[in-house]
Parts: C-alpha cells; sequence; structure tokens
C-alpha cells in the first residue's frame, strides 16, 4: 500500500481520522470488510463529498459498488494516527479529570490504552482506578522506559505541570496531551497538545459572538456530537 506523505494531509483532515477510525473499527468488530463513503458520512453526520476527499488524501483507492476496504483504510488511518505502534499511553494526576479519562471508553475505541497511571496521594497510590493500580511517581521513569510508552496524558494542577512534563521528557515521552492551562516548556521534538477547556469554551464564545461557524468540519448546527479540534 502506497500512502501519501504525513505532510500532505491538511490538518482539518487529520483532525477527523480519529472519528473515521472510530468508526471503521466498529464496523470491522461488526465483521463488515468493506465501508463506503456514504455510510460513513451518514453515521457521522457529514457530507459524502468531505468524506471522499478526506479518504482520498491517504492515497488508498476504492472500489466503485464496494467502497474502501476496512482493514487497509484503518491500516492507512492508523498510519497517520500513530495508532497501533503508539496506542500505550500513560496517566499523571488521577484526580477529577484524571479519574473520567481512565473510565473514558472513546479512547479504547480509537485504539489507546491507559497502561500505567500515576499520583503522588497516598489515598491513591497502590489503590485500583477502574481497573488500574495507581503507582507512585517514584516510578514513572522506570515504567515508562520498561513499557516503552511514548505518549502522556497531564491532568495536574497547574504548578506541578512543568516539573512532570520535565521529568516524562527525561524518561523519553514524545507527545504530551496537556490539560492544564499552563503552556510547557519542552524540546522542539516533543509534541504537546493544550487541552484548555476553559479556553474551548472562550473560543467557541467568540465564534458565537461573530456569527463565524467552523472552519474545518461540517457547519456548526451539524456537528452534533462529534468534537474536532482546533
Ligand atoms: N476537572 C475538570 O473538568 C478540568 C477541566 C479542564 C481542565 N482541568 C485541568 O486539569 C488538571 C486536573 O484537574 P482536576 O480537576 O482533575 O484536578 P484534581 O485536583 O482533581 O486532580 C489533580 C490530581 O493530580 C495529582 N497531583 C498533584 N500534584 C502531583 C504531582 N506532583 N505528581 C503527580 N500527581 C500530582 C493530585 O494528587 C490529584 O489526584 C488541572 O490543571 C485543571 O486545571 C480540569
Amino acid at each position: 500500500m502506497k500512502l501519501n506523505s504525513y505532510v500532505n494531509i491538511p490538518l482539518p483532515t487529520l483532525k477527523r481520522y480519529p472519528v473515521y477510525f472510530g468508526l471503521l473499527k466498529e464496523c470491522r468488530d461488526n465483521g463488515d470488510e468493506w465501508i463506503s463513503a456514504s455510510y460513513i458520512a451518514g453515521r457521522l453526520n457529514l457530507k459524502s463529498i468531505q468524506v471522499r476527499k478526506d479518504l482520498s488524501c491517504t492515497g488508498v483507492v476504492g472500489k466503485p459498488k464496494k467502497g474502501f476496504m476496512i482493514k487497509e483504510m484503518m491500516d492507512a488511518l492508523a498510519f497517520y494516527l500513530g495508532e497501533g505502534n503508539l496506542s500505550d499511553v500513560l496517566l499523571v494526576g488521577v484526580g477529577n479529570l484524571g479519574k473520567a479519562l481512565l473510565g473514558d471508553r472513546r479512547l479504547t475505541r480509537h485504539g489507546f490504552k491507559i497502561m500505567a497511571a500515576f499520583d503522588v496521594d497516598e489515598a491513591l497510590v497502590g489503590h485500583d482506578v477502574v481497573g488500574l493500580r495507581i503507582q507512585p511517581m517514584e516510578k514513572l521513569e522506570e515504567l515508562v522506559r520498561r513499557m516503552g510508552i511514548k505518549i502522556a496524558i497531564l491532568t495536574v494542577p497547574e504548578k506541578e505541570a512543568q516539573p512532570i512534563a520535565d521529568k516524562l521528557v527525561k524518561a523519553g515521552i514524545l507527545g504530551i496531551w496537556n490539560f492544564s492551562s499552563l503552556f510547557l516548556d519542552v524540546d522542539c521534538e516533543v509534541t504537546v497538545i493544550n487541552e484548555d477547556l476553559g479556553s474551548r469554551l472562550a473560543l467557541l464564545a467568540g465564534r458565537v459572538t461573530h456569527g463565524k461557524g467552523c472552519e474545518d468540519g461540517p457547519p456548526a448546527t451539524k456537528l452534533g456530537s462529534l468534537s474536532f479540534n482546533k
């Protein structure tokens, strides 16, 4: 399978790939082998032309009347999403948000698995939360190295975020999904995605105020329950 280069995929398209991947996985698990762009569009409340355009960016070619081979398309999307070889992640900070993420089945649907969770709170360490034994911070470096984990979810208070990010990077983490509102200072080879929910709401409020719809997804009124991060 000859795939297009990652750099040629537009960002708005890349942002829709996890949603496609989740749906393809569901269909594959139901025993389907083929999927059409119009079916995907119907399920996700998108336009067929948009779905076709997004999927054609991968370089995978569909078959007339059959659509795309699910396995082939999943392999392609996994390549762009880093799923498969980067599916194991860890979480630091098992508070309100951390617990919610540990129990969020949507991560699993996208092929990700939280393999380890860390906290400093003695009331949590050594106990199970959503079936996972919470580890002390002292074990972080060793476990990251031993398990070869490259992605971390950071759900700690803002003032703790930078020192923990430093520890994560030192241990070999290459991607941080940062829920604190602090902009982390990390080496340029480390990717940080900031997920400050308050800023998101402010962005939404600004867009609503200025009557600006969604730029890279379907019209705002059709967004439904999908979330395309900006
Ligand atoms: N709760 C939300 O809905 C929400 C929403 C958006 C953003 N956030 C942000 O996410 C972060 C977590 O929020 P929360 O509500 O879950 O907070 P929380 O206080 O409930 O949980 C924070 C957890 O981090 C742990 N922690 C503190 N210092 C640590 C350290 N040095 N090493 C490891 N663990 C440490 C605490 O023991 C606690 O379990 C905050 O930065 C917050 O601003 C939270």
